[in-house]
């Protein structure tokens, strides 16, 4: 019997207010609980992935579900995936990939997947979020603001991987995307091999960071990629973000688990909320100076 293992991120986040890092904090580590719960109960990696996500969409301090950030026309658009490392199965009741838009909808409605109206989705702090934003473009002089302007530009974006005692692997990731995007902009988190990845015979990964950026690297396929070469977790992520970085300027952060029940998270962006629970211990971190390790109850 393999142990559980999940781990779960909240997004490549720039600086975070202290009251707010209580939240998000609160927030990770709730989501890490659910989904280790689901492992320990005997659920697969694929169910525990995504209850920890519904989890991370469903807090409005995350950029996924309620509380996405919004589009240049004030809207929200969504972007998700989810993949089993056992069969690389990305949908279990289709057997397509991709689905968009008004397809998507009624494939959800099909299902039983009650309609919630994008307006409920829209929160006054993204509504802020947006208007600073146009602002600040209108008003770009220096390329620091700039700089600046884009580490806080999107963040709390979520994932997870897991590992469940069958030894199956599966990611899961889910976002609003960057704010003040183009209506219709697909990002990285959607696209097998960019926001994740899960395969039985490597592992599974789920990306966060510059979507675009993300995209032309297949940051999470060249991740494992050198898992598959033979790098540990750890030196496999410095590697491809380290690439991402020196060839696109893109920062970015990753999550990364084997069958083995090895984890790593790795981040170039100036902070990465991120949990991980295995053998009853629940480890977690905001920064890099502040990694914590307590019992699970
Ligand atoms: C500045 C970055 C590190 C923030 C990060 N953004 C995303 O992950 C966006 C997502 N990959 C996309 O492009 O659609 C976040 O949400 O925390």
């Amino acid at each position: 019997m393999n142990s559980a293992v999940i781990v779960v991120h909240g997004g490549g986040a720039s600086c975070i207010s202290k009251d707010r890092k209580e939240r998000v904090r609160q927030g990770i580590v709730k989501a890490a609980t659910v989904g280790y719960n689901i492992l320990k109960e005997g659920g697969s990696a694929v169910d525990a992935v995504e209850g920890a996500v519904v989890v991370l969409e469903d807090d409005a301090e995350f950029n996924a579900g309620h509380g996405s950030v919004l589009n240049e026309n004030g809207e929200v658009e969504m972007d998700a995936s989810i993949m089993n490392g056992k069969d690389l199965l990305v949908m279990e009741k289709t057997h397509h990939c991709f689905l968009t838009d008004q397809g998507a909808a009624k494939f959800a409605a099909d299902n039983g997947i009650p309609a919630i109206p994008g307006e409920q989705l829209v929160t006054e702090r993204n509504k802020k979020r947006l208007e600073k934003e146009k602002h600040e473009k209108l008003t770009l002089i220096s390329s620091l603001s700039l700089f600046l302007s884009l580490l806080t530009r999107s963040l709390g974006t979520v994932g997870a991987v897991a590992v469940d005692c069958r030894g199956n692997v599966a990611y899961a990731t889910s976002t609003g995307g960057i704010v003040n995007k183009m209506p219709g902009r697909v990002g990285d988190t959607p696209c097998i091999g960019s926001g994740g990845y899960a395969d039985n015979d490597i592992g599974a990964i789920s990306t966060t960071g510059h979507g675009e950026s993300i995209l032309k690297v297949n940051l999470a396929r060249l991740t494992l990629f050198h898992v598959e070469q033979g790098k540990t977790l750890e030196e496999a992520a410095e590697a491809s973000l380290g690439y991402m970085k020196s060839k696109v300027k893109g920062v970015g952060g990753v999550i990364v688990v084997n069958k083995a029940g090895d984890w790593a998270v790795k981040w170039t962006s100036a902070s990465m909320p991120w949990a991980a629970a295995k053998d009853g211990k629940l480890h977690s971190g905001i920064d890099l100076s502040d990694t914590s390790v307590t019992d699970l109850p």
